[in-house]
């Protein structure tokens, strides 16, 4: 593939010392930091690498994308594109115990997010104590224990400049206080290539504690760097008017541009939302197509879980929209991955009780459930979602009944004991994972208080028995005919792959927040706002509502050929 390499272009290629790139979505940001890493990965010596930083494992996927188009295969074994997290676990887990005498061992996200719900007092000075008197350190304390590793060790430093020549790091708006300490250090003593989108800055405030809006300004007055300009630069959709609508809506100045790259459609009444999203969906499709696109991806983005969760509900059935009959369309739903993990340890569990039945995995089943709304009640309570109250009282709920079983009681009524009746309804299971999984899925997806585990768990692909986790599962009822120990080894499966940062690929349609989006792209978008939740832009934020407009930017330039917005006719303007 041929590149456009400018002026600007070159002189970041050519330059030796450190760099700030801003630009855009599309403008060729990752590209060129590619570029300029393919000019030096020659000249490396032997057990040198560059290293690539970016947030999340979408993020990571699309670099190593853009990585296998522009680097061959011995070049891609000598650039290391890894997330902040799995970059800080493997030096504190080298190095941690310098830090108090002990190795550090790290606590999974889904325990931590057990613990901070059950925990009386304050969350942050509590991981801060376990990780010095317990050695035990959480996720969200990888970055800072970095840099007081980088900090107090010039040695430590010195190698890791040594180690690594270059240092990318991604999306550089979005580091917090810890991650900006750490990178600090490492400029001391290697060169460091930082990328940054001010519009593009979607996780500042409860999101993420510690990201900040002067966040460039602190790195401009920190360090001496070249700064290059691609904002006007947009290879993604550049025949197109996405980018040019998109930056409308951020300036909330019209007139948007009337173009056929963008459409809007409106809907009246709830009654009319569903059918009128499978129709969105489905012309989206369509135009896309149209256009020649043999196999489109398609994003339909929404601002909350509650509005993925049931935007996936309505296209898993048929509608009619003005006469026009809508089939079912197959999709996929890119979720929380703590949430979708527990719920999927939940579903296992509850398969080894069904094979079983003992009373161990009896309580062991209402444990995992107990133990996936205490993650949910969690996920509420940072994200802001709705139903933070309902999980803890389904949590309690679970609870009490894994008590009673433990203490060889029977249980009476609600909710555990009639999903126990539901479980001992199924007739036997037949060996074949894959099938026995979505038997005891469905007891899930029928039962009023655990449907949330049913949707949570779409996510676990256990559709080809190929998978990791089908053969594991198929291993083990060839070795004892039951699905003992399904619950343990399905949980190692996806910790694992958290921590390796594998993510599919989108294909076809894929359902997701608006945040999730980030840093992926599809040939088309579809942006639903629903009637009486989640609004594209919150009454909160009035009256410039910048940071809604930010996050809708982020959502439209997924797109590099169409995008359709579904809103509410009463909704408020996007423009003045
Ligand atoms: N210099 C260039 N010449 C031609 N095509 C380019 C150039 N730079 C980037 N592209 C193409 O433009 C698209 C977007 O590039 P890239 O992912 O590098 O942009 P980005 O700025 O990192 O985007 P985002 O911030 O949205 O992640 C890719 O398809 C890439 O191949």
């Amino acid at each position: 593939m041929a590149f456009t390499i400018c002026e600007k272009r070159q002189s970041v290629i050519d330059e030796q010392g450190h760099a700030l790139v801003i630009g855009g979505p599309g403008s060729g940001k990752t590209t060129l930091a590619l570029l300029k890493s393919k000019g030096i990965l020659d000249s490396l010596a032997k057990g040198q690498s560059i290293i690539f930083l970016s947030f999340s494992r979408a993020a990571v996927q699309q670099i190593l994308k853009r990585c296998r188009e522009i680097l061959n295969k011995e070049e891609m074994k000598r650039i290391d594109v890894r997330t902040y997290h799995s970059f800080c676990w493997d030096i504190l887990h080298c190095h941690g115990r310098l830090l108090g005498g002990r190795p550090l061992k790290m606590m999974a996200p889904s325990e931590e997010g057990i613990r901070r719900t059950q925990f009386d007092g304050d969350w942050t000075t509590e991981s801060k104590r376990l990780k010095d008197e317990d050695g035990i350190i959480c996720f969200d304390l990888f970055a800072a224990a970095t840099a007081e590793l980088f900090e107090g060790s010039s040695h430590l430093r010195i190698w890791m400049g040594r180690l690594f020549p270059l240092v990318i790091l991604d999306e550089f708006q979005d580091s917090d206080d810890d991650q900006w300490r750490f990178v600090q250090q490492l400029s001391a003593v290697t060169q460091t290539l930082f990328l940054a989108d001010t519009e593009q800055r979607i996780f500042e405030g409860s999101f993420r504690p510690g990201v900040r809006a002067d966040r460039l300004d602190i790195l401009k007055s920190a360090i001496v760097l070249r700064e290059v300009d691609l904002r006007d630069d947009n290879y993604r959709s550049a025949d197109s008017d996405i980018l040019a609508f998109a930056d409308c809506v951020l300036s909330g100045k019209g007139p948007l541009p009337n173009t056929k790259d963008v459409k809007r459609l409106s809907y009246d009444y709830k009654n009319q939302f569903s059918a009128t999203v499978h129709f969105a969906v489905a012309v989206t499709l369509h135009t896309l197509r149209k256009c020649g696109i043999d196999d489109p991806t398609v994003a339909v983005l929404a601002r909350s879980n509650d509005l993925v969760a049931e935007i996936s509900d309505i296209l898993e059935v048929p509608h009619s929209y003005n006469g026009k009959d809508l089939k079912p369309i197959p999709h996929d739903i890119v979720w929380d991955q703590e949430l979708s993990a527990s719920a999927g340890v939940a579903i296992a569990s509850a398969l080894e009780f069904v094979s079983l039945d003992t009373p161990v995995a009896r309580e062991a089943m209402h444990a995992k459930i107990e133990e996936y709304f205490l993650i949910k009640k969690d996920f509420c309570q940072r994200y802001g979602g709705r139903g933070a109250q309902t999980a803890g009282t389904k949590a309690a709920r679970f609870g009490k009944a894994k008590a009673k079983v433990a203490e060889g009681k029977d249980l009476t009524q609600g909710s555990p004991k009639t999903f126990e009746t539901a479980l001992s309804a199924i007739p036997a299971l037949t060996g074949d994972p894959v099938r026995d999984w979505k038997t005891v899925r469905a007891a899930f997806r029928a039962h009023d208080d655990l449907k949330a585990i049913f949707q949570d768990a779409r996510m676990v692909r256990l559709f080809r028995a190929s998978d990791t986790l089908a053969t594991a599962l198929a291993g083990r009822w060839m070795e004892r005919a039951t699905y003992e120990g399904a619950a343990r080894m399905i949980r190692s499966v996806l910790d694992q792959e958290k921590l390796i940062g594998l993510e599919r690929d989108p294909k076809g349609v894929s359902l997701m927040t608006l945040h999730k989006s980030k840093g992926k792209e599809f040939d088309g978008v579809v942006m639903i706002e629903g009637m009486y939740s989640s609004p594209f832009l919150l009454e909160r934020e009035a009256p410039d509502f910048a940071p809604s407009r930010r996050l809708l930017r982020v959502g439209i330039t997924r797109a590099r050929s169409f995008v359709l917005l579904v809103r509410p006719r009463t909704a408020s303007p996007l423009i003045d």
